[in-house]
């Protein structure tokens, strides 16, 4: 997988059954913890692409047909090499991506656990038997036999914040399900991508059932998603990436898990100090670089007061620094997405908002913010920062709270505070969102829970079952029998 070039780490590309050298075109990445340098991706161009496409096309004729119980013993396999190279993994993603390490380390153990669970869900995937004669007109002489089957070759694509887990629950249910996979994993998040495709390729699948693609998204994009021989695309990642893709790719069906305005709607009757923890735990953490992060309060102006004072030592005490010391608040993945997340923060400061804790920008990382009076005219009550900024936004009774949270052309989740479980509801049941939480902070998992997201959120369910059921068809065999014995 690795190979020194120039003393440097080059990452080949899995395709058919080997780690290859595919070209010399090839790109650098550096750490966004210090600048460092990590090594070298390769740029596949076109030929390199067909090639790997191919190689899945012809692998996915024959692991079609291998017993279910059979795809799913690579799984469990593939499960426990992770976890036995668990904190070398964990290593390459800390410096790749900037995440603390604790994260790092936990989600290359959920990432194991979620391909488990892939493996025993699969088993339990059955299909029906349906009797003819139930239909007006019809005889006890027909049968409609439906199974699930797989769709052929899945696209993956993944985005940078969690390398592992969001290509694995790709990879995971397409591959039990009996598709094969061509992964397109981020850039920057891609060393650590590979080492989680080394792991199923140590657990021995089979030639052309997982193959990689690396290169950046703006130059092959359109050749990879609209290539021939994708029959479905999984994808993560941004709004506009993947609106972008839906909008080119005519006739091929999609899963889309996109960004997302999490709002925690905190009401009257609420419990402000689990309120304020739950907030501050989902907004800040990894600086706020989780599609699920709360990304806007939406408090009653009667309780806002009481609730900010609890906010403001909890986002004070948040710990800034280097991932290999845990901490919350760490370099964001690029200085780009700083400088955005900044022009955001400085549009509602001279607006008018109301800095009541202050951070920094130095590079990319940035100091936590929490802004209070934050209002609809101001671009951070709408768009997304992707970094440690929490707007409050302060409305006259719940169903301003409703109509504000709604506006959002995003639809991932929100929270609701309350300790009457009617008023939650009430709430719960009118936000146009994939998932309310009603007394915790918006965050996906249990991973076989569905996760769903609406509007520019997303398109489809993912969860461990639902991601198996959206990349297989329904395929129904008539048996047409005699009732006579001759
Ligand atoms: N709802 C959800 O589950 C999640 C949503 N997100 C959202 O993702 C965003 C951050 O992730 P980020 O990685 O920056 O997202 P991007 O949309 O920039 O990239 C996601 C993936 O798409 C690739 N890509 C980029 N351009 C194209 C293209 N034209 N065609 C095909 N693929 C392309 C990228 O490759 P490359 O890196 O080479 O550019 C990467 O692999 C946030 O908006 C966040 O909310 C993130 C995680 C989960
Ligand atoms: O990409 C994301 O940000 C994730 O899907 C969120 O997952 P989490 O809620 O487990 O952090």
């Amino acid at each position: 997988m690795i190979k020194k070039i120039d003393g440097h780490n080059m990452y080949y590309n899995y395709v058919g059954n080997n780690w290859l050298y595919t070209n010399d075109e090839k790109m650098e990445v550096f750490s966004p913890v210090d600048g460092s340098f990590l090594g070298y991706l390769q740029k596949m161009n076109t030929k390199d692409i067909d090639f790997a496409f191919a190689q899945a096309r012809k692998a996915s004729k024959v692991w079609e047909y291998l017993p279910a119980s059979e795809r799913a013993e690579y799984l469990y396999k593939t499960a426990s090499i992770l976890e036995e190279r668990a904190e070398e993994i964990a290593k390459v993603m800390m410096y790749e991506i900037a995440k603390d390490y604790k994260s790092c380390l936990s989600e290359v153990t959920r990432t194991a656990d979620y391909i488990r669970f892939s493996a025993d869900t699969a088993k339990t995937i059955s299909g029906e038997g349906i009797p003819g004669d139930l239909f007006p007109g019809y005889k006890q002489d027909k049968w409609s036999i439906v199974k699930r089957v797989p769709l052929g070759v899945v696209l993956a694509i993944s985005p940078f914040n969690y390398p592992i887990n969001l290509s694995a629950s790709k990879i995971a249910p397409a591959l039990v399900m009996g598709n094969t996979v061509v992964l397109k994993p981020a850039t920057q998040g891609a060393m650590s991508a590979l080492h989680l495709v080394k792991a199923f390729v140590d657990a021995g699948l089979p030639e052309g059932v997982l193959n990689t693609i690396t290169g950046k998204g703006n130059e092959i994009g359109d050749y990879v998603t609209d290539h021939i021989e994708v029959d479905f695309i999984n994808f993560t990642g941004s709004s506009r990436v993947g609106k972008d893709i839906a909008k080119k790719v005519a006739m091929k069906p999609l899963l889309m898990e996109l960004g997302g305005k999490d709002a925690a709607i905190v009401l009257e009757d609420a419990d402000l100090d689990l309120a304020a923890s739950n907030i501050v735990a989902g907004a800040y953490s990894y600086s706020g670089q989780r599609c699920t992060a709360v990304k806007r309060i939406l408090v009653i102006e009667s309780v806002a007061d009481k609730l900010v004072e609890k906010l403001v030592p909890l986002v004070q005490n948040l710990k800034v620094g280097n991932p290999e010391d845990n901490a919350t608040i760490t370099p964001l993945i690029d200085e780009k997405s700083a400088n955005y997340v900044m022009e955001l923060v400085d549009e509602a400061l001279d607006r008018g908002a109301k800095p009541i804790v202050k951070g920094k920008q130095e590079g990319n990382l940035i100091y936590p913010y929490l802004l209070d009076n934050v209002d609809v005219n101001m671009r951070l009550a709408w768009e997304e920062p992707f970094g440690p900024v929490l707007p409050i936004i302060r409305v006259k009774d719940v169903d301003e709270a409703i109509e504000f949270a709604n506006k959002s052309e995003y639809g991932l989740q929100s929270s609701v505070f309350s300790n009457n479980i009617d008023h939650a509801f009430y709430v719960a049941k009118r936000l146009e969102v994939g998932s309310v939480q009603i007394n915790n902070k918006t965050e996906r998992g249990p991973d076989h829970f569905p996760f769903i997201g609406v509007k520019s959120s997303g398109i489809g369910a993912q969860g461990i079952r639902y991601s198996i059921e959206a990349m297989s068809r329904l395929k129904a065999t008539i048996l047409n029998t005699k009732d006579e014995y001759k």
